[in-house]
């Protein structure tokens, strides 16, 4: 963390943090200026030195969730659900969405 400092912004992800509903706006105006984020989640019992080196302190509620439910609110905040219908180029199996059933189509190896 301390490391990253130098060149981008620390967000952990903390149920005793600042709501997320009232920072989200500001912590994107992070990625718009071009800066990096690194978001800390917790497993185990989480230092008192994360939170002091933390630029953020951010929860996603006050309620405890797993460190990947936590993390998973916060990105789709921070991108707005943008992200999940991403297009990938160079993908090899790509699903269409359907009502009904399963549509994947397979790019041909070059
Ligand atoms: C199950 S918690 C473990 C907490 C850890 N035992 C401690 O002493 O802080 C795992 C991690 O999920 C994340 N997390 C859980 N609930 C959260 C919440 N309401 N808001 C934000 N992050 C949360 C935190 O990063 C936390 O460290």
């Amino acid at each position: 963390m301390k490391d990253f400092k130098k060149r981008g912004v620390v967000v952990h992800l903390t149920m005793y943090g600042e709501s997320i509903n009232e920072k989200i706006d500001s912590i994107r105006e992070i990625l718009r200026e071009g800066k990096d984020i690194l978001v800390v989640i917790g497993g185990e019992k989480v230092p008192k030195e994360t939170y002091e080196l933390a630029d953020y302190n951010i929860s996603i509620g006050n309620q405890p969730h797993s460190e990947i439910a936590a993390l998973a609110v916060f990105l789709d905040r921070l991108f707005e659900g943008k992200t999940l219908y991403r297009d990938y180029p160079d993908a090899k199996i790509r699903v269409i969405p359907s009502e009904k059933k399963k549509v994947v189509v397979r790019r041909d190896s070059p």
